[in-house]
């Protein structure tokens, strides 16, 4: 069989247009019962680094696993050298049932959708008020991923210093959507950190959002020993710094603040540099509207089978009724075009 040899951190698993649902099969049985539980941190080059209780090992896939890939986010299970000692290596011999899968888009270099983040909960779509612009198209494509994989999204808008929320926050209104606005002034003064911290406790969250718009800022500010926890990484990888493309899970320093000052991490954050756009071939198009709560209702009254951008789609008048904002209607047919890729993707 043919390899992708460029993508080897990502999933092999092809991934067919929607059959019944979206979840990558595993056919690997349970067995190396005794092996340690990983948690993924970050893949490089087929080096993977994990998680054992408390100490960061590098592991490589064993045989066994085949084709199939282990992404960051992966519960694994671990046998041989587990002591995290310079130039140990462990084996990868399970990878766990996962819960979600974040895909990244096919390319033309490369025709299949892989998974970069698997187990992830929610999913922090990061996008700047000002400078760079928002890019509703943008999100709208990561919103539609979120639901599609089971993510809960999280809109963070930073740089209010720049721009009002208030357009942005009017605009995705009926989506219901959770947000948290940042700004420059909030970032110096921690406020920031602690509000999206918030969002985050007990929950494994993918962060994903073009550059420039302060993600990076946030993280290390969510983070502040990043370089620490890299650092091990790091170590264990024996590069000067973080360089792959693959996502990093860095554990979220547990709240001090409240829950009388407990220890340890509450939550996990999940960078993700080399995430440039979602693959959203495989979704269904008529689950697509579900991610418009506002506008599924009015769908009753559509033709069979509607497109949703056709003449006699019924969401014309139920916009025009006033029932949700044209803005949304605008932005489910850009959605629905989201699906062939555009350039600016
Ligand atoms: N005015 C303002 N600038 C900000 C804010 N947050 C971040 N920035 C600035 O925006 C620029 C981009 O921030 P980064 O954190 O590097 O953005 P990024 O999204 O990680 O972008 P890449 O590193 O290119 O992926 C930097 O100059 C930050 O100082 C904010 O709340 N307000
Ligand atoms: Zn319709």
């Amino acid at each position: 069989m043919r390899r992708y040899g460029k993508h080897t951190d990502e999933d092999d698993v092809r991934v067919r247009p929607n059959r019944k649902g979206n979840r990558p099969r595993t056919n690997i049985r349970p067995k190396h019962e005794d092996a340690a539980e990983g948690f993924v941190l970050t893949v490089d080059r087929g080096r993977i680094t994990c998680l054992v209780e408390d100490r960061t090992i590098t592991a490589m896939k064993a045989r066994e696993l085949g084709r199939k890939a282990v992404v960051v986010g992966d519960r694994v299970a671990v046998v041989g050298d587990l002591s995290g000692d310079k130039d140990t290596l462990a084996r990868i011999v399970r990878v766990e049932e996962r819960t979600s899968v974040l895909r990244r888009t096919a390319d033309d270099d490369d025709p299949f959708e892989r998974v970069v983040v698997a187990n992830a909960d929610q999913l922090a779509i990061v996008t700047a008020l000002a400078d760079p612009e928002p890019r509703p198209r943008l999100i709208d494509r990561c919103l539609v991923a979120a639901y599609d994989a089971g993510l809960e999204p999280l809109l963070v808008l930073t740089k209010s210093d720049l721009a009002p929320a208030a357009p942005m926050l009017e605009t995705y209104a009926p989506l219901g959507l959770r947000y948290v606005v940042t700004s420059r002034e909030e970032l110096a003064d921690g406020e920031a950190a602690d509000r999206v911290r918030e969002r985050l406790s007990d929950r494994i969250t993918a962060f994903v959002g073009h550059s420039g718009v302060g993600k990076t800022t946030l993280v290390n500010a969510l983070v502040p020993d990043r370089q620490r926890a890299t650092g091990r990484v790091n170590a264990v990888t024996g590069r000067g710094r973080h360089t792959t493309t693959s996502a990093l899970a860095l554990p979220l320093p547990g709240s001090t603040s409240q829950a009388g000052g407990s220890e340890g991490s509450s939550g996990w954050v999940i960078d993700t540099p080399g995430v440039r756009s979602f693959g959203l071939n495989h979704i269904d198009p008529s689950r697509v509207i579900h991610a418009f709560p506002d506008l599924e209702p009015g769908t009753v009254d559509c033709p069979r089978a509607c497109s949703h951008d056709e003449k006699d789609c019924a969401l014309d008048e139920w916009v025009a009724q006033g029932h949700a904002e044209p803005a949304r209607l605008f932005s489910l047919r850009r959605l629905l075009a989201t699906r062939e890729r555009r350039e600016g993707d």
